[in-house]
């Protein structure tokens, strides 16, 4: 049995096939918190479920020693655990951060004001997630004792990295994932005691990590993903396989590289290489990744700070239109798709009877004067034609 526990907040495809399998081979005992009853009530009866990685040189990894808790139904049972945790962690999505932050808050006043700092990193893909989620562990603090109870953790923000696809009815607990992982963590708050976890990688500040992952990774997988919608195709790898698909991913991150490199500095021909590796990790033909999860959410992915306006808005801000992201952003507009709650409430906003350039600004967040608008506009009446 461990002396370490991790509570990780989201049992789904990145919580067991990413971050509780790197916490559990980094020797922490994994508390899973979860919502769907019958998620945590298959973790809390099984005493083991498998990793199975696809393509080159995959191996299976077994995570053992875990525990399961419902966050819904026994909040007071994961307020103690956090209470006495080493590290919390999440992989919820962006927009639940602020349901788990009280709960977090919660556990943090009843902690020892002796204890080590509780480590908290959020898991999501969005730039600076756990400073969201302090933010909102702030607000959730009584004004009274909010400084101590902030003070017995420390907040750093990650970039994760490892696509795990939507999982088959009847896998069970087991999980799917490609091979390639990254987990990049910033080192500064640390202040030198930071938690050992070896399959994850300590970076001094995290903005140029999380805006080469999410402007790279997410920004072509999502373009891949609603091109493909429109093309008929249902898997990743059968959309990247079409030629006009491909070539709207490589005109993406022509624009997005050429953005990265300026504002961090990056080595073009290793960028060039990264750039690569990942449209090599999109046509992996052993991965069952579908357009559908990969579109998932499109006002998420359309909003200001998010993988096509954040860096479609920098380059039109320097003077240059970035057409390729903003076709990509026109696509994400024709993503219909009956069981995903904001595709339903996009196309609602589509058929409404407010004008292109008010639609536009409230999809990106950006007003009528920014250089990125009028052209975001002009897509929205294409897609409304
Ligand atoms: N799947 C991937 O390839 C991948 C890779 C990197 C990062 N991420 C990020 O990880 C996050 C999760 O993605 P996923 O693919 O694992 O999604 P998922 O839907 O498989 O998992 C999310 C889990 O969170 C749970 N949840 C929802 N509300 C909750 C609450 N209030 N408290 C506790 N649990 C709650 C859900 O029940 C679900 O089990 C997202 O931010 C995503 O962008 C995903
Ligand atoms: O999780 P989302 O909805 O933000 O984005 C969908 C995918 O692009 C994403 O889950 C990737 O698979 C992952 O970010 C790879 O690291």
């Amino acid at each position: 049995m461990s002396d370490r526990t991790a509570v990780h907040f989201g049992a789904g495809n990145i919580g067991r096939g990413f971050v509780g399998l790197l916490l559990h081979e980094a020797g922490y005992e994994v508390v899973f918190a979860d919502v769907a009853a019958p998620l945590i009530d298959a973790l809390a009866a099984a005493d083991s479920y498998t990793v199975h990685e696809v393509g080159a040189d995959a191996k299976d990894h077994e995570v053992t020693g875990f525990r399961a808790l419902n966050s819904a139904q026994d909040e007071q049972g994961v307020i103690a655990e956090i209470a006495a945790a080493d590290v919390v962690t999440c992989a919820v999505g962006p927009n639940v951060l602020k349901f788990i932050a009280p709960v977090i808050a919660a556990g943090l006043q009843q902690r020892d004001a002796g204890a080590a700092p509780l480590a908290v990193m959020a898991c999501e893909n969005a730039i600076n997630a756990t400073d969201r989620l302090r933010e909102f562990i702030v607000e959730a603090l009584p004004a009274e004792s909010r400084d101590q109870a902030l003070a017995k953790a420390v907040f750093a923000n990650t970039a994760v990295d490892r696509i795990v696809p939507a999982q088959p009815d009847g896998a069970g607990l087991d999980v799917t994932v490609e091979t390639y992982y990254e987990w990049a963590i910033d080192r500064t708050p640390f202040n030198g005691s930071e938690p050992e976890i070896p399959g994850a990688h300590y970076v001094d500040g995290l903005a140029a990590s999380i805006e080469r992952k999410l402007f790279t990774v997410n920004t072509g997988h999502a373009t891949v993903a609603y091109h493909g919608y429109i093309a008929g195709a249902d898997k990743i790898a059968d959309a990247i396989a079409i030629p006009a698909v491909r070539s709207e991913l490589e005109a993406v991150l022509a624009e997005t590289s050429d953005l990265l490199v300026r504002r961090h500095e990056l080595d073009p021909e290793v960028h060039r290489a990264y750039v690569e590796a990942i449209i090599a990790r999109f046509e992996n033909p052993h991965l069952p990744d579908t357009v559908t999860r990969v579109g998932r959410q499109p006002l998420r992915k359309l909003s200001r700070d998010e993988r096509f306006v954040s860096p479609a808005a920098a380059l039109a801000e320097d003077g240059t239109e970035p057409t390729a992201l903003l076709d990509a952003m026109g696509a994400a507009l024709r993503f219909d798709v009956a069981d995903d709650e904001q595709s339903v409430q996009l196309q609602q906003l589509l058929r409404s009877d407010k004008a292109d350039g008010a639609v536009a600004t409230e999809i990106t967040g950006l007003d009528e004067q920014h250089p990125l608008h009028a052209a975001f506009a002009d897509r929205v009446r294409a897609a409304r034609a």
